[in-house]
């Protein structure tokens, strides 16, 4: 127990800058050494990977039709595939997207709103109904979602990223599913302005999600198979990338904006998330969404989509 205490805190004063504006992974680590009994508490230790335990996002633009309308089979699919995956001994949390879109579309607002105080409304709203067609889905799999609903302040507070790394933790271990999103309502950094100091969008705070529990994989299914050599909208011609292994300004020149009006943030913030992944050890892979049985393959490293592999700084 000492040993592993001491190895991590020494991992991570070696990895500090790379955690320099968060870290998640607060939980005090209690250390007895033989009869002398001390104790210490090892503050911004970083958690082991689970391997089995993977992180799955998926974009507005893969829960909605161009309509704006529910896509409710891309959403069956995703549940099925999770509950199975969950029946193999994997531990899928779900970061969903789509509070805002779905709210519009159930508020007959006709187009996305501006104002901010709109945003959130539709917000509110497409949250509970989202919530309430996957707590569906998941029961006709015999299985159970809990919401965890986050901001920025709440993974910067040791105290709070502290309850949620343990509410994740029993969670898992009860066997339920959480579905996570930004909590829009009270926190207007994303909506407003697409920049946040700690979150940004759902595709950073996918990242830190995974890295908050501890996933050895995170997944953004999105509306396109990867990460192109250029946006594949604008440039037909365009090659998918299979394999990064760091994040470099020329790889970052690759990455444009969202792809339709439901979309926020496009390939520049999977490449954010695909940094804050690498730096704490967590492959992940963009993929395209309208597959979700892809996931099987994904899991066991098979080629699809586009995948980061965090080699160096690996914990496991
Ligand atoms: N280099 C690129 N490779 C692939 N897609 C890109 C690239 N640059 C921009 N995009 C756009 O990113 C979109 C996916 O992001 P986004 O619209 O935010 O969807 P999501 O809701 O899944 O997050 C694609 O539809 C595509 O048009
Ligand atoms: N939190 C917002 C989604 C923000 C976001 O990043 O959207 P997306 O680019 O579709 O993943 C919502 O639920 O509408």
């Amino acid at each position: 127990m000492c040993k592993y205490a001491l190895k991590h805190s020494v991992f991570f004063l070696e990895a500090a800058p790379s955690f320099s504006f968060y870290c998640p992974f607060r939980a005090p680590v209690k250390c007895a050494m033989m009869k002398g009994e001390w104790k210490r508490s090892v503050k911004h230790v970083k958690q082991p990977r689970n391997p089995r335990r993977l992180v799955v996002k998926v974009g507005t633009s893969t829960l909605t039709r161009e309509t704006g309308s529910l896509n409710l089979q891309n959403m069956e699919h995703l549940a099925r595939v999770l509950a199975d995956l969950e029946g193999m001994g994997y531990q899928p949390v779900l970061v969903s997207s789509g509070a805002i879109g779905i709210g519009t579309k159930k508020l007959r607002l006709g187009e996305r709103p501006t104002e901010l105080r709109m945003k959130q409304a539709a917000a509110a709203v497409g949250q509970c109904r989202m919530m309430h067609i996957y707590d569906k889905l998941f029961a006709e799999y015999n299985r159970t979602v809990a919401q965890i609903l986050l901001t920025g302040e709440d993974v910067e507070s040791p105290v709070r990223s502290e309850h949620l790394h343990n509410t994740f933790e029993a969670l898992l271990e009860l066997g339920v599913i959480p579905v996570v999103n930004e909590n829009d309502s009270v926190s207007s950094a994303e909506i407003e302005t697409g920049q946040c100091k700690v979150l940004g969008d759902n595709d950073t705070l996918s990242a830190i999600v995974a890295r908050l529990c501890g996933a050895g994989l995170l997944v953004l299914f999105s509306d396109i198979d990867g990460l192109y050599d250029a946006d594949p909208r604008t440039h037909p011609d365009a090659r998918l990338i299979h394999q990064v292994e760091a994040i470099t300004p020329e790889l970052r020149a690759m990455a444009g904006g969202a792809g339709t009006w439901r979309g926020t943030g496009g390939m520049a913030t999977k490449l954010n998330a695909a940094q804050l992944c690498l730096e704490a050890g967590v492959d992940m892979v963009i993929a395209n969404g309208a597959r979700m049985e892809a996931l099987y393959d994904i899991v066991e490293g098979k080629n699809v989509g586009t995948r980061f592999s965090a080699r160096r700084g690996a914990l496991q």
